[in-house]
């Protein structure tokens, strides 16, 4: 079963919606320069109104490994993305801080991306084209990808099916994660994530001996 992480929810009125879809992951934004910038507080408040078994992922820019840890040990969220150049002296920094789970993110160009994402000391990597751009990379480049990962960038409710079987022929990621193809003027979008949604469980149902 590939999971699947709603990314950027800013807005309590998306919150049912996403309780009906049960997503595996949400993800909240913790860099102040992304135009999904949420504070912590409002992000506890939403994560209250969570299904509970709804992991909550929050995602950091080169912050802090404290910040980073406290907003762990607070339980603020339950896993930290690391979206920025952090590196294995940094997530080593970090898990001498906290031992709750981290994701390290990738913007892949090419191959050489692809094999430092392989090395990652980080439990898991999402690869990504560009910070919640809303942009696809080479999904071939796939094809060198030896350890677990989330598959991002530019996934929509119209490639998201195509991608998993793309991805799927090398290498099937354990979850996809979108944020600008669920929006709609910059604001999350009920039909779209219910499509997004609709996509992915129609690839789980199709391929569920496979994988
Ligand atoms: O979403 C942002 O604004 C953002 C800004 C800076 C770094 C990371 C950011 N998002 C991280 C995510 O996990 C997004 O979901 C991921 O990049 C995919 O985004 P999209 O291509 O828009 O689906």
């Amino acid at each position: 079963m590939i999971g699947t992480k709603l990314c950027g929810v800013t807005n309590p009125a998306i919150i049912p919606c996403i309780n009906a879809c049960m997503p595996t992951y949400v993800g909240f934004m913790f860099y102040q320069q992304s135009k999904r910038f949420i504070p912590m507080d409002a992000a506890r408040a939403l994560k209250a109104q969570l299904n509970p078994h709804i992991t909550c992922v929050g995602v950091f820019v080169n912050a802090e490994p404290n910040t980073v840890a406290q907003a762990l040990e607070r339980g603020v969220c339950d896993v930290a993305q690391l979206h920025g150049t952090e590196d294995n002296a940094y997530i080593r920094a970090l898990t001498r801080l906290t031992h709750k789970p981290i994701i390290q993110a990738f913007c892949v160009k090419d191959k050489n991306t692809i094999l430092r994402a392989n090395n990652s000391i980080a439990p898991m990597v999402l690869l990504d084209a560009g910070g919640g751009s809303g942009t696809c990379f080479d999904w071939r480049l796939l094809c060198s990808v030896n350890r677990p990962y989330i598959l991002a960038g530019g996934l929509a409710p119209h490639n998201v099916y195509q991608a998993l079987c793309t991805a799927s022929r090398y290498h099937a990621p354990v979850a996809v994660d979108v944020s600008s193809g669920i929006e709609t003027n910059g604001v999350k979008d009920a039909n779209k994530i219910t499509a997004f949604m609709h996509e992915v469980a129609r690839f789980n149902h199709e391929h569920a001996n496979t994988h």
